[in-house]
C-alpha cells in the first residue's frame, strides 16, 4: 500500500514522516524530491535557481519521480511493503500547476496529470497537512521561491482542487495544531487506513 504525505512547505510533513519511522519500523520510508540520486540533485539545483524555467523544472521533478518509481516505490510495493512517501505526484499537480499558471499551457494541472497518468502509480491514500500560506511561509523560513506566501496560496488552492476531485483518497489534518497533536491525528488516520485495507 502506498500512503503519501502532502502539504505546503512548513506544514510539518517531514516532522511527521520522521516520527512515523519509530512507529512503523517495517514500512519503507521515502521522499520526493529524492535525496539519493543525481535526478534529485538536478531537482535541487532547479529549486535553488530563481531563473529556472518552470516547464523544464516540471520535467526534472517528473524525471526524478520516474526514477523513484522504478528504483524504490514499485519494488517495495511488489514485495508487499507499506510505502510512506514525504511528497509524491500531488506536489507536482499543486506546485508546478501554480508555477505554470501564466504559461502558454491552457490547463497546467490537467497537462501535468496527463503526463503522470501514462506511467505513474497513484497513491492509495494521501494525508494532507493543512496549514494557511502565511504560517507555512513563516515556518519554512521563506528561503526559496516556492516558500513565499502568495505562491503558497495558489498551491493551496490547487491542493483543494485535488481534494475536491478525489475526496475518498485524502485525509485532511489540521496542521496548525501543536506538533504532538498533528502527529497523534496522523497516527490515528494511518491506523484507520491500515485497518480498512
Ligand atoms: N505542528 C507544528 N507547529 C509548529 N511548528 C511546527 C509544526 N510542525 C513542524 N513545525 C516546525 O516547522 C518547521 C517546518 O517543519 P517540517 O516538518 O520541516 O515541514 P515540511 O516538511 O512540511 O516543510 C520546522 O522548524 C518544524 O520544527
Ligand atoms: C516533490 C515536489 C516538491 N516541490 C517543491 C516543494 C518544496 O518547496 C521544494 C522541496 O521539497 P521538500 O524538500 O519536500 O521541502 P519541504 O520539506 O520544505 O516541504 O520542492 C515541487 O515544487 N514539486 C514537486 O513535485
Amino acid at each position: 500500500m502506498l500512503v503519501t504525505l502532502e502539504g505546503l512547505d512548513g506544514s510539518g510533513k517531514t516532522t511527521v514522516w520522521e516520527a512515523l519511522q519509530d512507529v512503523y519500523s517495517d514500512a519503507v520510508f521515502t521522499r520526493e524530491p529524492t535525496s539519493d540520486s543525481w535526478y534529485g540533485e538536478a531537482v535541487n539545483r532547479a529549486i535553488g535557481d530563481d531563473d529556472a524555467d518552470p516547464l523544464a523544472t516540471l520535467f526534472l521533478f517528473t524525471a526524478d519521480h520516474a526514477d523513484h518509481l522504478s528504483r524504490v516505490v514499485r519494488p517495495a510495493l511488489a514485495e508487499g511493503n507499506l510505502v510512506i512517501s514525504d511528497r509524491y505526484s500531488d506536489s507536482r499537480f499543486a506546485y508546478q500547476a501554480a508555477s505554470l499558471r501564466d504559461s502558454d499551457l491552457a490547463r497546467p494541472m490537467e497537462y501535468i496529470m496527463g503526463i503522470h497518468a501514462a506511467f505513474s502509480r497513484p497513491p492509495d491514500k494521501t494525508i494532507y497537512l493543512d496549514v494557511d500560506p502565511e504560517t507555512a511561509a513563516a515556518r519554512s523560513g521563506a528561503t526559496n521561491k516556492f516558500e513565499q506566501a502568495a505562491y503558497l496560496a495558489d498551491v493551496r488552492a490547487n491542493y483543494e482542487r485535488l481534494i475536491d476531485s478525489e475526496p475518498e483518497r485524502f485525509v485532511r489534518i489540521d496542521a496548525t495544531q501543536p506538533p504532538e497533536d498533528v502527529l497523534g491525528a496522523v497516527e490515528t488516520a494511518l491506523a484507520e487506513i491500515l485497518d480498512a485495507n
